[in-house]
């Protein structure tokens, strides 16, 4: 398998390499060079696979440069750190399917592909005997799982970016306080998309991303994408034999990556009838799918922080698709971008993302709202991201469809939210007991390319 770039500026690709390269070096995203299809005899052997056997037959496909036994070590070895046996697992509640993904050291989906990436970036470098320097962004949830994933281990040093305040405490104080040596916070004066658009400036000044060795872990690298697009797979297996019912996923939205993973999923031939992209009051693609309108605004803060997102890094993948895979089209919309604030989308744009997607932008009150009812007729506590996805997921699922709603974070992470909603304080697992007691360290900054080059410069120093 072979990965090429959005942008169509670089040569083809390994899967090392791909992986190691992160951002493309023309400042596109990296993708493999087709999608294969799976066949129904493979669907149906799939079926019965556990999850780490699921994984190791889907990601082999695309790490074809992985020796199997070495890459199945690697699977195994990331999914051991889950607190369930089935690691993702799919519950039914009030005619929904929960597809929980919150069962790994960090309590949200991010560490499905996290825990792995930290693997294989640790037996790619030790292989090569080189230095990596992960430079992310996060808005709350990516930090803390790259942190976990690669505390600690050997030749990698990691930068991670979040608005200062703009977290909830528990998020925090999940990277916050991993005092390793090899770690390093830093709370920007800023959005988001301030800390992502530093991240992508880094990554595209290709002097200093190869004098430094920059590495990638938020969902710009493909490896990220790959391991999320697992989960789709095993919740279908899960939920669709058990009626005639077509399935359609419901994926609470930020960064665009999840539910790009989905519609990796959906190019193999999983049956997906759509994907229901829900967002908070941060809509960009909200309106793209209803009103076929890209147009940029300014990031309001919500009770689901993690998708307080205005410019959708993974956006530019699915863009290539709906181009039919011309980059120079991708080219001329993010010229665009850049000049106008906005894409255009012609009619027959808009019918082809209408016919795989569905989208509803829920609000604070009807995320709360959601949280409430579902715990009163349940029990279950929903985080208010996945809160989101539910929401979606209630208004517009026809009767001849059964969706499976993604439970992107434990309902502890946001225990302010789900507090305001039910009453009640969730209850704390044990990864999070006593979190506020540890020590922490974390650089204060403005949201400044120089300023933060600078401290990566030194950190690397010194080390
Ligand atoms: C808890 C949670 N839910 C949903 C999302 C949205 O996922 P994505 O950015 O892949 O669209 C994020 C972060 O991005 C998150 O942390
Ligand atoms: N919500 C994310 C934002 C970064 O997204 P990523 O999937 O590109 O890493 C977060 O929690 O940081």
């Amino acid at each position: 398998m072979k990965y090429i770039s959005t942008r169509g500026g670089i040569a083809p690709l390994s899967f090392r390499d791909a992986v190691m390269m992160g951002l493309a070096t023309d400042g596109g995203l990296l993708l493999p060079e087709s999608i294969p299809a799976i066949s129904r005899e493979t669907l149906a052997a799939w079926q019965k696979l556990s999850y780490q056997e699921l994984a190791f037959a889907i990601i082999s496909i695309y790490a074809d440069d992985i020796p199997p036994a070495d890459l199945k070590a690697l699977i195994d070895r990331s999914y051991a750190t889950f607190t369930h046996p089935d690691i993702t697992p799919v519950v039914a509640k009030n005619g929904v399917e929960i597809l929980e993904l919150f069962h790994g050291p960090t309590l949200a989906f991010k560490d499905v592909a996290l825990q792995l990436l930290g693997n294989l970036f640790e037996y790619l470098l030790k292989e090569s005997g080189k230095k990596l320097n992960i430079i992310g962004a996060t808005s709350g949830d990516t930090g803390s799982a790259a942190i976990h994933g690669v505390r600690g281990k050997e030749n990698i040093n990691i930068f991670i970016l979040h608005p200062l305040g703009k977290t909830s405490p528990i998020q925090a104080m999940q990277m916050t306080t991993v005092t390793d040596p090899n770690v390093h916070n830093i709370a920007a004066r800023g959005t988001f998309d301030d800390c992502q658009n530093i991240v992508k400036t880094l990554f595209n000044d290709l002097a200093f991303k190869e004098e430094y060795s920059l590495g990638a872990v938020n969902s710009i690298n493909w490896a990220r994408v790959l391991a999320q697009v697992v989960y789709y797979f095993y919740a279908w297996f899960r939920v669709a034999d058990q009626g005639k019912k077509k399935v359609v996923f419901s994926v609470p939205t930020g960064n665009f990556g999840d539910i790009f993973a989905g519609y990796v999923a959906k190019l193999m031939g999983l049956p997906i009838d759509k994907l229901l992209l829900a967002t908070n009051e941060n809509n960009i693609l909200s309106r793209f799918i209803n009103d076929g309108d890209y147009s940029l605004g300014h990031v309001v803060p919500t009770v689901s922080p993690s998708m307080d997102i205005q410019l959708a890094s993974n956006f530019e993948r699915y863009l290539y698709y709906l181009y039919d895979q011309d980059p120079a089209r991708v080219r001329n919309a993010f010229a665009e971008l850049a000049r106008d604030g906005r894409i255009s989308f012609s009619k027959n744009e808009m019918d082809r993302v209408r016919a795989e997607f569905l989208s509803l932008s829920v609000n604070q009150q009807e995320t709360l709202d959601i949280i409430a009812r579902f715990h009163k007729e349940t029990g279950y506590l929903l985080d208010p991201h996945t809160a989101v996805g539910v929401k979606a997921a209630l208004d517009l699922t026809g009767p001849d469809q059964q969706a499976i709603c993604l439970a992107t974070a434990h309902p502890a992470k946001f225990g302010e939210a789900v507090t305001r909603a039910t009453g009640q304080d969730p209850p704390f697992p044990p990864s999070l007991v006593g979190i506020d007691k540890l020590p922490s360290r974390c650089e204060t900054m403005d949201a400044d390319l120089e300023q933060i080059k600078q401290f990566v410069k030194e950190k690397v120093k010194a080390r």
